[in-house]
């Protein structure tokens, strides 16, 4: 019998291994033009889903909505029905100068300043993406030609402190590329649970410009950041095709 987990509302029939998972879930409408026959499968809650195909590979798209919590249920859910990998693919601000609009970061490891991480091992324990997929990304981003950078991300669980310039400058002097709200929580528990991830990160925040007007604009399809964010789909699939060849050739 197939049986429905309780928030994503997918079975174990999908029999599909990859999946993409923006937060958006209108980002969805953005990812079905990559993909050869599109079904919608189903939204609940902040969790819309469709399935295609990508050259030939079945591949799934979630979305997962704002913060580690809601992106924890969606990989524990999706690892029950059989997802093998995920890569997420995502919006962040800019912490460095030359992280610029619309290029993205392949994160190499994400810093934990979530709490839904935290619930589940304690703060000591890496926040990494398995290394394969992420050479993976690499790879795809370089033979397209796309501008992309490596390196640590700060997830975080709200924008709204009162301390947030201060909080931004500490992680900006340490290094740090970008912040988004789910890469932590994803690598902690994929890793945990024996599921490979990776994180992809469109830049729709300048460096220090304002996050609330930036993702205004990003929203109404500001230009740089919607090419980011077709740039992120494409690499995650072609990252995707690159698994499945190695997974059949073995
Ligand atoms: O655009 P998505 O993938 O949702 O990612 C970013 O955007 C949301 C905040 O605006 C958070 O979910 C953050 O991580
Ligand atoms: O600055 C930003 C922009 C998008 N998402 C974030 O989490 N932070």
């Amino acid at each position: 019998m197939d049986i429905l987990q309780p928030h994503i509302q997918l079975g174990n029939n999908l029999g599909i291994r990859y999946a993409l998972l923006p937060g958006d879930p209108t980002r969805l409408d953005r990812i079905a033009p990559f993909l050869e026959q599109v079904e919608e499968l189903k939204f609940n809650r902040e969790y819309r889903s469709l399935r295609g195909i990508y050259k030939g590979v079945p591949v799934l798209a979630i979305s997962t909505g704002i913060g580690g919590a809601s992106a924890g249920i969606a990989v524990e859910e999706l690892r029950q029905i059989g997802v093998e990998a995920m890569i997420r693919i995502g919006s962040c601000g800019s912490l460095q100068p030359q992280v610029k609009l619309g290029d993205l970061i392949i994160v190499s490891g994400a810093v934990r300043d979530d709490g839904a991480s935290k619930t589940y091992i304690e703060e000591i324990f890496p926040a990494v993406p398995d290394a394969e997929l992420m050479m993976y990304c690499i790879e795809a981003a370089q033979e397209k030609t796309l501008p992309y950078h490596v390196g640590i991300a700060r997830s975080h669980d709200s924008f709204y402190t009162d301390n947030e310039e201060a909080i931004d400058a500490y992680w900006s002097k340490r290094g740090v590329l970008g912040c988004d709200m789910e890469t932590a929580a994803l690598f902690t528990i994929g890793h945990l649970r024996g599921v490979k991830t990776a994180s992809l990160l469109n830049n729709v925040v300048a460096y220090e410009e304002d996050t609330s007007e930036s993702i205004a604009s990003y929203v109404d399809g500001e230009s740089l950041s919607m090419q980011g964010e077709r740039n992120e789909i494409l690499t995650a699939l072609e990252a995707f095709v690159k698994l499945e060849k190695k997974r059949t050739s073995l």
